[in-house]
């Protein structure tokens, strides 16, 4: 597996850039970590990379293949999202993972048990059919994570994955997640330390970068 990110660019909505040439590449079971002050970019760089945002320029590659070459579905379940917070959503966690199973591009993948996954971080498996609403955020967070990792994307792309998890808990997740290829959000160094490969700092865009380029 390899998966590249080659100079993507995303405009503001005011025409300035958000970020400007982000590029980088991920081999197997690599963890990527970016980092980078609040209202930097960084949730709209993975969703850029999803293909759930528009961008004005870059390329992004899974296996020398465009999100374009393997069809835009598809990509979503091999390069898969994660939001931070589980929307809000009627039913229960079963009733969508059973939905989601039918889901076209998921047909074909051969699924892991994402209960046995979840009993590792603590969640009992009566959670599964408890209303959504009545979950605590830690606990649709960990629900939400174990059915992605269930559909074994190539790439999972993790926004502050462990936001609403005490530390012990934290850390069973994190193990876990080495066994996975990813690009996560996170705003703790520690967990960086424990968890990066690679890492990536997303700064504020600079436009005084352009006129010293220029220059030279
Ligand atoms: N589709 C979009 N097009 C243009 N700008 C956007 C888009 N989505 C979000 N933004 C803007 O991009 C900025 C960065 O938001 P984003 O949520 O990506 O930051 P972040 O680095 O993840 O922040 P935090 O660490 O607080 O979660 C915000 O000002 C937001 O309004």
């Amino acid at each position: 597996m390899n998966f590249r990110l080659e100079n993507l660019c995303k405009l503001k909505s005011d025409g300035t850039f958000l970020f400007r040439d982000v590029s980088f590449s991920l081999k197997e079971r690599d963890i990527l970590t970016i980092s980078g002050p609040s209202g930097v970019g960084k949730t709209t760089l993975l969703k850029c990379i999803a293909q759930l945002t528009i961008y004005e320029e870059g390329d992004v590659y899974l296996n020398e293949r465009t999100p374009e070459e393997h069809g835009i579905t598809v990509w979503r379940t091999r390069v898969m999202y994660v939001p931070q917070r589980t929307p809000i959503m009627p039913g229960t966690p079963m009733e969508f993972y059973n939905k989601m199973l039918n889901f076209g591009a998921q047909r074909t993948i051969y699924h892991v048990d994402p209960i046995e996954i979840s009993q590792k971080w603590d969640i009992k498996e009566e959670l599964w059919n408890k209303e959504w609403t009545q979950l605590s955020g830690g606990e649709s967070q960990r629900i939400s994570l174990a059915i992605a990792l269930s559909c074994k994307p190539n790439v999972l792309l993790l926004d502050e994955p462990t936001s609403a998890l005490d530390p012990t808990t934290c850390l069973l997740v994190e193990k876990t997640l080495k066994e996975y290829t990813c690009i996560l959000v996170t705003h703790s160094p520690e967990q960086e330390s424990r968890l990066a490969t690679n890492t990536y700092k997303l700064n504020p865009y600079n436009p005084n970068q352009d006129v010293l380029l220029s220059l030279d």
